[in-house]
């Protein structure tokens, strides 16, 4: 089911609504937008030491698993934590500080596909002032933000050539100045939401799930099962552009200030 963002409650008031403000949570926290301000150069989005003392604090009381469309060394480097389970690359890379790598059979053996599209990107933005390519383990992505906007058009063709190139093996997503290709493969992070939950076993009676994202890619998660039927979806998102988006997600904060306030509340 979706809403209008403009007309959703914040998280904390849904919490009290259903007797839930003492339960106890499996948090699954997006990154970029999230726990960062979305800024300028991807290199920058480098948590605050306040936000790192809330996650820290909050993962001593709840599960909390970071799930992101970033690679997962990059995420673990720019977070400086390294105990947390992150999900990167969308859901298609997890790692458990404490059982390491956890696999899942949907999204393997598309390295090559990955290898020989990033390769591809790589050449055709190349004469295209301002593109920044960020080759991923499961993806490129061709960021335009610094892209002059006459020249949107000319991204957009790299990504339809190159999805031309490839008829039934890629599929693009579209992020915040990013063209996120990907193979098409049946996994993203709703998928992930799902099996960490699993392999986690955080199906226990009285753990609520709980999913903050902000992008068009945490949308698989707010609609995944276990965060629409009873769990909590909160999407992170500006006021002023709250009208004009349909999400899946069950509450609303404004901003990166406004998700640690909520997550130090669900800390304590
Ligand atoms: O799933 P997320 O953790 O939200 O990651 C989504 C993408 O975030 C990054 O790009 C976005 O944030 C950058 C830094 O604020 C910004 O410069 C860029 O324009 C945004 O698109 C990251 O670089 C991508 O790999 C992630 O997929």
């Amino acid at each position: 089911m979706s809403a209008r963002a403009s007309q959703l409650p914040d998280p904390g008031t849904v919490l009290t609504e259903r007797g839930a403000a003492d339960s106890s949570y499996a948090v699954f926290l997006d990154y970029d937008g999230v726990l960062t301000p979305i800024v300028d150069r991807p290199m920058d989005a480098i948590m605050t030491d306040e936000m790192r003392r809330i996650v820290s604090e909050l993962a001593k009381r709840a599960s909390v698993c970071v799930v992101s469309g970033r690679d997962r060394p990059v995420i673990s480097q720019l977070m400086g934590l390294d105990d947390l389970v992150v999900a990167g690359s969308h859901g298609f890379d997890i790692h458990s500080p404490e059982t390491g790598r956890i696999t899942h059979d949907a999204s393997e053996g598309f390295e090559e596909l990955v290898a020989e599209v990033t390769r591809e990107v790589q050449e055709r933005a190349a004469g295209i002032e301002g593109t920044l390519v960020e080759p991923k383990h499961a993806s490129v992505a061709l960021h335009y933000r610094a892209v002059e906007e006459s020249a949107h058009a000319q991204v957009q063709r790299v990504v339809d050539d190159v999805l031309a190139a490839h008829p039934g093996e890629l599929r693009v997503t579209p992020g915040k100045f990013v063209h996120e290709i990907q193979p098409k493969i049946d996994w993203n992070k709703g998928r992930a939401v799902e099996h960490l939950l699993d392999v986690l076993d955080l199906r226990a009676p009285g753990v609520l799930p709980i999913y903050v994202g902000d992008d068009i890619t945490d949308e698989d998660a707010f609609s995944a099962p276990s965060i629409a039927d009873g769990g909590l979806g909160v999407l992170v998102i500006d006021p002023a552009d709250a009208d004009a988006r349909e999400t899946a997600a069950a509450a609303v904060l404004a901003d990166v200030d406004a998700v640690g306030a909520f997550l130090d509340q669900l800390a304590r």
